[in-house]
């Protein structure tokens, strides 16, 4: 909270005569991203979606995903959730965009085909390990956030705006002088948003954003993505076993087993579904702990049934209408009421909720009087708006590109490739000048090969019998130039073994065979001279 020295109205005359202090108490987190640009807001679909890999020289595929169906509303949280090996990191990476090959069936958005490259360009993928920069401030990488994605006719003064608007929202206000590697790792997932935030994406995906996050800062994590799900956004996230408390605050789960859906639908109306299938979820159990139970087949093998119930996710269990053909005569004559009176209002949106507060049934259809699966509490009061756009804009961002230059759209990337070099080349500028054991090293290496190379071709510049010589000198320097920059990776392979070990490898011996090989073909030159 700040405190304000303002007009305060409800002071009394006498006190504002005398000079009284005046104190007005605003909320230092500001309630919107006003700043940001508009964005519409999407709906995504996919049908019959099948996914296949082949595996070594074998003529037949795998099929990882098989003939999946689905829908992912803007303004709402949706988690996908199955056992291990299901298919969830496989369904992401193909919704995202990322996966695009031996891909068959449909995705769209707003009910039609999707342009990938403009997707990605309205789409955020936040992976499960952050990827900052770990030698940059908070600031700092949003600043560079905001140069590389925000237009650069934008002034200075609203970029920085921007920037603090999201991380006052954020709650990283307060350490936007740290550097990203001394952040906790809620502050890193929270940053890992907030770069990404910048150019508003309509769309977003997390891989497991609560992994190696303590129960509190999970909460707090999911929170925030639902808060962001409030402002329109389309919010979508793999996740595992998630507790009851937090599996409440979705607002919709799409479940996935051996590469099928086995439910898709609001959180609450999961129980009452798999009860109507003869699959009772104890009420001192966890929901989302017990459809993983019963997608591993620990209480039967139920799957093909699921599958079935929920026609492999072209049913949605969201509202009344939904369950209906599930329930027995008395219950379904019951749901009917409910519905009319429901669809009259216009509140379909909402008619899951109300069925689930309204009518909870158990396998044979008899009303309980309790609510068994309403853990969580509705806490959300802040949401992050994208500012859904009039209907025009909404189809513009699904028009294919030509239609879009049509249409005076403007570039396809908000700042030009000269910029992007420009701010990527002082980034690196200046992660060099902090990184100190690279700099030391590698003027160490220049200090050491100067001599070496000095030594080896010693006044050779005098003598005209040493063409060849010379001819090696300038190879050598030109290459040792050009290549000096990659020398970190092998310089600092003593230093960053284990990691270096397991993500580098591949880079590290290629690199070394080229040494390897310029080392070889400069010897020759010296020898055949001497
Ligand atoms: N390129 C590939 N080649 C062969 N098999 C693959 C390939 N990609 C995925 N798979 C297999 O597909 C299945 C689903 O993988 P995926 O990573 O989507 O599972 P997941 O549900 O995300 O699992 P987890 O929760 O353990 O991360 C796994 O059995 C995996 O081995």
């Amino acid at each position: 909270m700040e405190v304000d020295t303002v007009t305060n109205n409800l002071l009394p005359d006498s006190d504002r005569k005398s000079g009284a202090v005046k104190l007005q108490i605003v909320p230092s987190q500001p309630k919107t991203l006003s700043h940001l640009p508009h964005r519409p807001a999407v709906d995504l679909a996919f049908e019959n979606l099948t996914y296949r890999v082949k595996e070594g020289r074998k003529s037949n595929a795998k099929v990882i995903l098989k003939e999946v169906s689905g829908r992912l509303r803007s303004k709402e949280l949706t988690a996908i959730m199955g056992p291990s090996g299901a298919g969830k990191s496989t369904l992401l990476n193909i919704l995202s965009g990322y996966k695009t090959t031996n891909i068959e069936g449909s995705i769209t958005m707003n009910g039609k085909e999707r342009n990938l490259s403009l997707f990605r360009k309205y789409s955020a993928y936040i992976m499960q390990d952050n990827q900052l920069h770990a030698n940059l401030t908070v600031e700092e990488a949003m600043t560079v956030a905001a140069n590389l994605k925000l237009s650069s006719k934008k002034p200075k003064t609203e970029k920085n705006l921007v920037i603090r608007e999201i991380l006052d929202t954020l709650g990283l206000q307060d350490h936007s002088s740290t550097m990203t590697r001394n952040l906790s790792g809620g502050q890193k997932k929270r940053l890992s948003i907030a770069l990404e935030l910048v150019n508003n994406p309509p769309v977003m995906f997390f891989d497991e954003p609560t992994s190696g996050l303590d129960s509190s800062t999970c909460f707090q994590c999911i929170n925030l993505l639902k808060m962001l799900a409030r402002g329109g956004r389309t919010i979508i996230c793999t996740i595992h076993q998630p507790s009851a408390r937090l599996f409440e605050m979705f607002d919709q789960l799409y479940t996935l087993a051996d590469g099928q859906c086995v439910y898709q639908g609001s959180t609450k109306q999961l129980v009452p579904f798999l009860s109507t299938l003869g699959l009772e979820c104890p009420s001192y159990h966890n929901p989302a702990s017990y459809v993983i139970e019963v997608s591993c087949g620990e209480h039967g093998d139920h799957t093909r049934k699921l599958v079935t119930g929920i026609l492999n996710g072209k049913r949605d269990i969201r509202t009344e209408l939904d369950f209906i053909d599930r329930k027995n005569d008395a219950s379904s004559a019951l749901a009917k009421v409910h519905t009319k009176k429901l669809v009259d209002k216009n509140d379909v949106q909402n008619v899951g909720d109300k069925f689930a507060d309204n009518l909870n049934l158990n396998g044979n259809g008899v009303i309980k009087t309790t609510i068994n699966n309403d853990i969580a509490k509705e806490n959300t009061t802040v949401s992050i708006p994208i500012d859904i756009d009039k209907e025009l804009d909404v189809n513009s961002a699904l028009l294919p590109d030509e239609m879009l230059e049509a249409a005076e759209t403007p570039a396809r990337y908000a700042t030009s490739m000269f910029h992007q070099f420009w701010v990527v080349l002082k980034r690196t500028l200046l992660f060099s000048r902090r990184d100190w054991t690279l700099m030391y090293l590698r003027l160490f290496a220049h200090v050491m090969v100067g001599f070496l190379i000095g030594a080896l071709y010693y006044d050779i510049g005098n003598d005209g019998a040493k063409v060849l010589s010379n001819l090696g000198f300038l190879f050598f320097n030109m290459l040792f130039l050009m290549y000096t920059s990659m020398t970190i990776t092998i310089l600092s392979f003593p230093l960053e073994m284990p990691v270096l070990l397991k993500e580098n490898f591949n880079r590290w011996y290629s690199l070394r065979s080229y040494y390897m090989a310029i080392t070889i073909s400069d010897i020759p030159f010296q020898v055949s001279e001497s």
